[in-house]
């Protein structure tokens, strides 16, 4: 396997840039898709969430597009409106020709203004099949000239729903075209489907073994019967206490709902679904980038590709349809040779689900117990302390001192310690302060038997299944 870029047969203009983006050396799915990609064979690349497969792609088709010809050359179509921003500024970043336009086409944002940028020459187009369809229609995208065709994520975009929308577009472009199909999962059916719409493809599938699977620890905790997950969930997130985190729940009502709680429990938290509007969808994208915003409580659009920087924690607060889902759910942490924790939480009448999902992804996954109200104090001790470590070496302290030396004159130094440590302890877990009663956990109820405390456990238990609404459709154009 070709360890550089430059072997890969891309320009030294290209990999100087490629280094400065902090782009050493090439994924195995770059390395292996590449050549091919370069060589005009069609492709089907097959790797892990997180592994570069947008540059996989992206980088033969920049090399290849000619800037100085002003017509649609390539179109790349992905299944959500963020997935369509998100790789139209990845291969910005990966272009270094700035006479080279690109741009994202998506619902939910003005269909004028798009019309308008395409009509100043776009060389490649990133959408979404509905808008693209929309915007053919209205003889604004011109498909004739496409000699590039990438399905991101494309065992998604060739779902019900999609199929006949990419089916139209695909009719719309030159037969001989160069096409690709990338995704993480690629269900059998998919091999029909390249057969149809791919020419003699050559199959990229970079085994799991080769691209690090360890990076996300998976665990599950098991909901203790006749308790609700939103009770379950507290001592976990405040054991946990994630750095960021992508909570996924089936429906956008359940994302109205947790968010609303969690918020009111004082995390900084926010919901993210197909209500929203677009502006609202991208300004909480941006916020969770930049980390402005901890916890994003999402349904399945934010579950396919989205790459966040050093997100920490995947939730699995109710588990998805599908078990493809769930590997592209977990892939959103653990990216780029990252580490990351992916949480599930179930009901023990769920463990079904569990079983399907180990077969799929051929892992055992780990159980573990639901924090108890001590391990949680212990776990914020820890922290505490290790805090204090940090700050004795900080500069700031010496601004302190002074007043270390007034209280010093009524009370011993160690007394002084313990009320300043006691302060910044109330002020670290404020909501588990107030929710105290509520994490509260009896070894009993930790193991799921009967306790006499609980009324109509069994009922209540069966109530809250009934309340998991099947998955609302997503909106995505
Ligand atoms: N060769 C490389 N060296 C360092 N970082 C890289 C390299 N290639 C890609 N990356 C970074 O890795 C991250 C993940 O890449 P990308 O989003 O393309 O993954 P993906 O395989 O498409 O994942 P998913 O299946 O979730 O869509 C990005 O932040 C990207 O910038
Ligand atoms: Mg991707």
């Amino acid at each position: 396997m070709t360890l550089s870029f430059t072997g890969l047969g891309l320009s030294a203009d290209k990999v100087h840039h490629l280094e400065k983006l902090g782009f050493r050396e090439p994924t195995p799915i770059q390395a292996q898709a590449v050549p091919h990609l370069l060589s005009g064979r069609d492709v089907v690349g097959q790797a892990q969430t997180g592994t570069g497969k947008t540059a996989a792609f992206a980088l033969p088709l920049l090399e290849q597009i000619d800037p100085r010809i002003p017509v649609l050359q390539s179109l790349i179509l992905t299944p959500t409106r963020e997935l369509a921003i998100q790789v139209c500024q990845a291969m910005r970043d990966l272009n270094t020709d700035r006479s080279l336009k690109i741009l994202a086409v998506y619902g939910g944002q003005s269909i004028d203004q798009q019309m308008r940028r395409l009509r100043r020459g776009s060389q490649v187009v990133v959408g979404t099949p509905g808008r693209v369809l929309d915007l053919i229609n209205r003889g604004a995208l011109n498909l004739d000239q496409v000699n590039w065709l990438v399905l991101d994520e494309a065992d998604e975009m060739l779902n019900m729903g999609f199929i006949q929308d990419v089916e139209t577009i695909l009719n719309c472009t030159p037969a001989e075209r160069q096409t690709a199909f990338f995704s993480a999962t690629m269900a059998p059916t998919i091999r029909e489907l390249a057969t149809k719409f791919l020419r003699s493809p050559v199959t990229v599938t970079v085994e799991a073994a080769k691209s690090a699977p360890t990076r996300i620890e998976q665990r599950v905790y098991v909901v203790p019967r006749g308790w609700s997950k939103s009770r379950a969930l507290q001592p976990i997130l405040e054991m946990e206490n994630p750095e960021s985190a992508l909570i996924f729940v089936r429906t956008r009502r359940t994302a109205a709902e947790l968010t609303r709680q969690l918020q009111a429990a004082g995390h900084s938290v926010d919901e993210y679904h197909g209500d929203l509007t677009q502006s609202q969808r991208e300004r909480l994208i941006l916020r969770f980038r930049q980390q402005q915003v901890r916890w994003v409580v999402a349904t399945d659009i934010a579950a396919r590709g989205l790459d966040v920087d050093n997100l920490t924690h995947v939730i699995n607060y109710e588990l998805p349809d599908s078990v493809e889902s769930y590997v592209h759910r977990i892939g959103r942490t653990g990216r780029a040779g990252k580490e990351g924790m992916a949480i599930s939480l179930v009901h023990p009448l769920e463990k079904y689900k569990l079983r399907q999902i180990e077969r799929h992804i051929q892992q055992k996954l780990a159980f573990a117990k639901i924090p108890t109200r001590a391990e949680i104090a212990a776990r914020h001790l820890e922290r505490l302390q290790a805090q204090v470590e940090d700050a004795i070496t900080s500069e700031r302290l010496a601004s302190f001192l002074p007043i270390v030396s007034q209280l010093t004159e009524s009370y011993d130094l160690r007394t002084i310690a313990a009320a300043a440590l006691q302060m910044a302890y109330d002020q670290m877990s404020p909501s588990w302060q107030r929710h105290e009663i509520h994490t509260e956990i009896t070894e009993t109820e930790r193991h799921g038997q009967r306790s006499p405390s609980k009324q109509g456990r069994g009922k209540s238990s069966s109530k809250q299944r009934r309340t998991i609404q099947p998955s609302a459709s997503s909106s995505q154009d």
